[in-house]
């Protein structure tokens, strides 16, 4: 009796990539020893029997009636030199019973032969199972890593279907998202459907029965087509053979929808599929999701900044505004620099603001930074950011404003006070279009529309070598010009009535009206801080004018700190007029410092409270005694 080498079939065995050259190689082995004429594994599919590998003599003379006895008995049969082994070989689901035949003189113990070819082919089966799993990993890691680079529901499902029929072999695949309330399952790509798009009741067909009970349904060629939801066959004019579809279940395992692989190119969807794709599908809700939620977050970003830009306006008619208003329309998309010029309070923040949300880059941030306010050092830091230990007080890194502001609009409000050391490093950032971190040495590329503003002559600043002509060149590319605000005629009256509405909104009342009176002495005001201060006299009527009128009387000018001492009345007055002005204007003043407290404001005054009283009807001033 000879004895069988198995580490030598073993060996051979490792190497099979599929099924048949599994065969081919352990036939290949019988034939090569000695005593061996012909070998042959035949599976017994009935009615007949198949050869699956033969080596030696041809294989026509093979016995399978023999085969058949050795199947039946489970043993080991002979016929002359035949001999016919029962092979436990393929236990696998769909695998046909397989005898080992051979022809010759060899003899072995052939039931331990038997038992060890199983061995040997069931190791090298589970060896190749891992091996499958470990790829089809790899390909699951490749294909949800493009997954997590797609921010849109549409591409996603796409490149899902698109992963899933390379993955299973496959004809289609589409994902069905199960919108409960409606009762539908919407599935995409849907090839041959409008808008590639699928929808059918939850209870409709597979995946109908798969969203419902959670669990892997599959339809084989031989299986009943009954089973099959046939209406979408007759819209589509496609004809379904196998299908595959799992659950699409989130991590907390809710049905979310079903993810469904449909003809399979070869035979019908293994058992190795089903575990592929309910591990596809395990990424895929999980992608989805993520997705989702960022689609959500993207649309409810694009409403604030929807209700951002809306909330800037740029009132005024008068001829200086209006021709403002339509260069900014036509140099907004442009991406040149602008520079703004003006008075304090003038709208220069506001011309930024109605460039940026005009242009391409309204989505992305809009930063200022107000370049008067930081020393040198800290302004650099400002733009370009520090790397934690850059200096005392540097904690933590931090990104500057060029980088936040990247993709976006960056507005520097007072250009014009920037020292001569910064200008230079501004200048670079914007030639080189990166900045260094202070303290760093990377480089980092930024993407900046400037608008820069300032209150000076920026061009008497360059002649006087204060201000870089390289730098007022670049930054100048256009230049707006907002007029101070007494110049602006009647605009006054359009933006008081403007803000009286805006702050009156706010506290969920009706506007006053100003009086014919108010409008003249709002115009003949010289409004020192310009569109600022009006917006803050308005702040303070619409909170302390009770009534539904805005009399002369109520406009409180608040001196500016730069205006000459006296009272805020106006000159070109007559002499009695102005001393009405003066007292009423002093008397609440005094009244507002002491916060409303008339008998504190009367002692200030030197006046009795019941004078002050008087005086204050007289003055045609609301004043009620308590
Ligand atoms: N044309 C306008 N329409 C509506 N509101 C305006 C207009 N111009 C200015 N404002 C408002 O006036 C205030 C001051 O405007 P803004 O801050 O833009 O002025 P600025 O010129 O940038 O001031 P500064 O020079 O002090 O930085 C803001 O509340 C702004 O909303």
């Amino acid at each position: 009796m000879m004895a069988f080498d198995f580490s030598i079939l073993l060996a051979d065995l490792l190497g099979c990539a599929d099924e048949t050259a599994l065969h081919q190689v352990i036939v290949r082995r019988f034939v090569e020893l000695p005593g061996v004429k012909i070998a042959a594994l035949v599976a017994s599919q009935p009615p007949e029997w198949v050869v699956t590998a033969s080596a030696g003599h041809p294989a026509g003379q093979l016995q399978t009636e023999l085969a058949a006895e050795a199947l039946d008995s489970g043993n080991v049969c002979t016929a002359g030199e035949w001999r016919a082994v029962p092979l436990d070989l393929f236990k696998e689901p769909n695998s046909s019973p397989t005898v080992l035949m051979i022809s010759g003189t060899a003899e072995f113990d052939w039931t331990s032969l038997a038992s060890g070819i199983s061995a040997a082919c069931s190791l090298m089966r589970s060896r190749r199972r891992e091996s499958r799993h470990a790829r089809r990993l790899q390909a699951l890691l490749e294909i949800t890593h493009q997954w997590a680079q797609t921010d849109n529901t549409e591409t996603l499902l796409n490149r899902m279907a698109e992963a899933a029929t390379e993955l299973f072999d496959c004809d289609r695949a589409t994902i069905f998202l199960w919108d409960r309330p409606h009762r539908t399952l919407v599935g995409r790509p849907a090839l041959g459907m409008e808008n590639n798009e699928l929808r059918v009741p939850d209870t409709a067909g597979v995946v109908g029965r798969v969203v419902q009970s959670g669990q892997p349904e599959r339809v084989d060629r031989t299986d009943d087509r009954a089973v099959i939801h046939s209406q979408v066959d007759k819209e589509s004019g496609y004809t379904t053979e196998t299908i595959l579809c799992v659950p699409l279940l989130s991590p907390d395992k809710e049905t979310l929808g079903a993810f469904e692989v449909l003809n399979k190119r070869a035979g019908n969807f293994t058992a190795d599929d089903l575990t592929g794709l309910t591990e596809l599908a395990a990424y895929a809700a999980v992608s989805l999701d993520n997705t989702q939620q960022w689609e959500q977050l993207l649309v409810r970003h694009q409403l604030l900044v929807d209700e951002a830009a809306d909330k800037v306006q740029m009132i005024g008619e008068c001829p200086a505004i209006e021709a403002l208003r339509s260069t900014v329309a036509k140099v907004a998309a442009a991406d040149l620099a602008v520079l703004v010029l003006g008075e304090n309070g003038t709208g220069k923040e506001v011309v930024a603001q109605s460039l940026h949300y005009r242009s391409p880059r309204r989505s992305e941030p809009l930063i200022a930074v107000n370049c008067a306010a930081l020393t040198e050092t800290l302004l650099e830091s400002e733009l370009f950011g520090h790397e934690k230990g850059a200096f005392t007080g540097a904690t933590e890194s931090r990104a500057g404003k060029f980088e936040v502001a990247s993709g976006g609009t960056l507005f520097l409000d007072e250009i014009g006070d920037m020292s001569l050391g910064g200008q230079a490093k501004l200048l670079r950032a914007l030639e080189q279009k990166e900045v260094v971190r202070v303290g760093g040495h990377e480089t980092i590329s930024t993407d900046v529309r400037v608008v820069a503003a300032t209150n000076q002559n920026l061009a008497e600043l360059v002649r006087e070598k204060k201000f870089r002509e390289d730098l007022y060149f670049r930054l100048n590319v256009v230049t707006l010009e907002l007029p101070p605000l007494r110049e602006r005629g009647d605009d006054i009256i359009l933006l008081a009535d403007f803000f009286l509405r805006q702050l009156c909104q706010k506290q969920g009342r009706k506007p006053p009206r100003l009086t014919a009176a108010a409008k003249k002495r709002l115009v003949a005001h010289r409004w020192p801080g310009n569109v600022r201060e009006l917006r803050n006299l308005m702040e303070r009527v619409a909170y302390l004018a009770a009534g539904d009128k805005v009399e002369a009387e109520d406009l409180a000018f608040t001196l500016s700190p730069g205006a000459a001492s006296g009272p805020g009345v106006e000159t070109g007055l007559p002499l009695a007029e102005a001393t009405h002005d003066f007292q009423s204007d002093y008397i609440r003043r005094t009244i507002e410092q002491v916060r409303g407290n008339v008998t504190e404001a009367a002692k200030l005054l030197g006046v009795h409270r019941s004078n002050l009283y008087r005086k204050m009807r007289a003055l045609g001033m609301e004043a009620e005694e308590d």
